[in-house]
């Protein structure tokens, strides 16, 4: 590869932006993005060598384009870069949702070209911007590729190879199975976190009670200082299967709801080991991958 193509040089396209740096220091990456000042900055922090006059010259002999920024900005930037689309370009994303990311694919790219490769790092922090980005974001970390009936081995492949070379354990399933999970696990909480500072932020006492606040809402609630805008538009993507969480949701405090107002002790205690349990369990896990 000679000529990475990165739109949306914030945290995540910053951070592949550095490994990609590192592991192939000949190539040249070129950012584009809708505001000049932090392209500058990505510039003078070297994150990328240039930007460029227009996506037609940006697209000029590009081996691959990586899109980095909210998923709603996709579909449109599809639609723009199809026009400069060589045979040869590869094109992926970092999206946290991907049926929506593909549907767009399907729609914007030409029916024949099959380098198309949908892409999730799992892996990121609740801050946004180049100035966020750092080297080893991704090491030792899961992405999700969801390659589908038009997309080429090799270009898959391509983008694999990319990955690996950041450090990341690549892992391929559905756009449906890969939507699925995260709205469980990451969607959903991150739903949680703002809904739980929203409603106490409303409150008329909220400044003792964040004065107060200490390591277990710190906890809870860090995701809730992420981009409004990137999970705005993560939601909208996944509506459906986020709805049926927060159901599953739902369910689990009317139970607790329930155990409280029968003080019902052995049944608190029970949910309360199981859960236990299973944060521990899964957080040994972690140690040993
Ligand atoms: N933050 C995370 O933890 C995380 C982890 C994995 C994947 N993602 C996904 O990665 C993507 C980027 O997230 P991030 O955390 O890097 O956000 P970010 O805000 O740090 O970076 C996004 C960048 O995209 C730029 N941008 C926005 N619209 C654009 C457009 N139309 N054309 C060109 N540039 C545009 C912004 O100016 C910004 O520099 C999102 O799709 C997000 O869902 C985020
Ligand atoms: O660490 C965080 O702050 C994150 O929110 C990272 C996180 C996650 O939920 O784990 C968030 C969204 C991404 O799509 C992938 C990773």
């Amino acid at each position: 590869m000679n000529k990475i193509v990165i739109f949306g040089v914030g945290l995540i396209g910053g951070s592949l932006a550095i490994a990609i740096r590192q592991a192939h220091p000949a190539v040249e990456i070129v950012g584009l993005g809708r505001d000049g000042e932090l392209l500058h900055a990505a510039t003078e922090l070297g994150v990328i060598d240039r930007t460029a006059a227009s996506i037609a010259e940006a697209m000029q002999d590009a081996d691959l384009v990586v899109i980095a920024t909210p998923v709603a900005q996709i579909r449109a930037i599809l639609q723009a870069i199809t026009p400069h689309l060589q045979a040869h370009t590869i094109v992926t994303d970092v999206g946290s949702t991907k049926s929506d990311v593909l549907a767009y694919a399907r729609q914007a790219l030409p029916a024949d070209y099959r380098g198309f490769v949908a892409g999730h790092p799992i892996a990121g922090a609740e801050k946004t911007g180049v100035t966020a980005a750092r080297d080893g974001l991704f090491h030792h970390k899961h992405v999700v590729l969801t390659p589908d009936a038009h997309t080429s081995a090799q270009a898959l492949q391509s983008v694999q190879s990319l990955w690996e070379s950041a450090g990341a354990k690549v892992v391929c399933m559905s756009a449906q199975q890969h939507d699925a999970i995260f709205a469980a696990v990451s969607h959903l909480p991150h739903l949680l976190a703002f809904a739980l500072v929203n409603e106490l932020a409303s409150r008329d006492n909220q400044v003792e009670l964040f004065r107060f606040a200490a390591s277990g809402f710190r906890d809870f609630t860090r995701i809730a200082g992420s981009s409004p805008e990137m999970w705005r538009d993560i939601t909208l993507a996944n509506r459906s299967a986020l709805l049926a969480e927060l159901d599953a949701y739902q369910k689990q405090l009317r139970q607790l709801q329930t155990l409280i107002e029968h003080q019902d002790s052995a049944g608190l205690l029970a949910m309360f080991e199981h859960a236990s349990q299973a944060r521990n369990t899964w957080a040994e896990s972690l140690q040993s991958q």
